[in-house]
């Protein structure tokens, strides 16, 4: 196809737009005063050390931290503001607005099989309704569980273990993807690879949100890293555009 005849670039949206959110559980503030924008179609990197709010900055997204104010709106879409009734109780709207969270840790199920992972992952009608394509590319994504699709997760290697957790998220029908820590517990070469899988998902007009403590497994591979200091973003820069990242963690 020539450039003339190239279909021009969709314009790029805010999907997640954050404003003077902070965070926290019971008496402790995690998050303080954050300001952050993800558009669609970029990967953006966050990089911190352990404990300075990279899964905190999740869960408050996602209505899960056991307090929090600011705004968060996703697709335009307010979903923040303060929450005073329960980690958990909005949950369910955040994610019907476009959330999908992969957490730390995988929170497999161990007797369930590899399949019946991947379709709880589409749990929206639509998502539902589409299942077979979706689950044909988080194969193509993921080929080592082409072979295990009827086996229990219980059997299967660590790194076998985190493509399920991740799959299933990428089953779901949503403009933006969390993935906390994708390459925590895995030996370096597993890890990477899992990294790889992430950077060939075709974002369309989504967006994808990577937690991540080893800045060397995300620099040139997306657009925009982000340092987190003690609750706070810093050290913004766009490696995409050639810039030297800095490494402000
Ligand atoms: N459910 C919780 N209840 C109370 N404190 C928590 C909870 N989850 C996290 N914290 C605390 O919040 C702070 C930030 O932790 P968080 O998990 O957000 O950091 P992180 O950057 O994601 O690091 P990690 O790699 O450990 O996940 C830490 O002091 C942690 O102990």
């Amino acid at each position: 196809m020539t450039a003339a005849s190239a279909a021009p670039r969709p314009e790029k949206r805010e999907i997640l737009k954050v404003q003077g959110l902070s965070a926290g559980y019971g008496p402790m503030r995690v998050i303080h005063d954050l300001d952050l924008t993800v558009y669609s179609g970029e990967r953006v990197g966050l990089v911190g050390l352990n404990g300075h709010g990279k899964s905190t900055l999740f869960y408050a997204i996602a209505g899960l931290t056991g307090w929090q104010r600011g705004s968060i709106r996703l697709n335009g879409a307010e979903v923040g503001g303060t929450r005073s009734q329960g980690p958990g109780r909005y949950t369910h709207l955040v994610v019907r607005r476009g959330l999908a969270l992969i957490p730390q840790g995988d929170e497999i199920f161990h007797g369930l099989t590899v399949e019946e992972h991947l379709d709880s992952g589409a749990f929206t009608p639509r998502a539902w309704k589409e299942r077979k394509p979706r689950k044909d590319r988080v194969l193509a994504i993921f080929p080592p569980l082409v072979k295990l699709l009827k086996t229990p997760v219980g059997r299967l290697s660590g790194g076998e273990r985190r493509m399920v957790s991740i799959g299933r998220g990428l089953m779901a029908d949503a403009s933006l993807f969390l993935v906390d820590e994708p390459s925590l517990g895995l030996a370096p070469k597993i890890g990477k690879s899992v990294m790889e899988a992430l950077m060939s998902v075709e974002l369309g007009d989504s967006a994808m949100v990577i937690a991540e403590q080893n800045v060397a497994l995300l620099e040139g591979r997306v657009e925009r890293i982000i340092g987190m200091h003690v609750g706070k973003l810093k050290g913004e820069a766009s490696v995409a555009m050639g810039f030297q990242t800095r490494r402000e963690i």
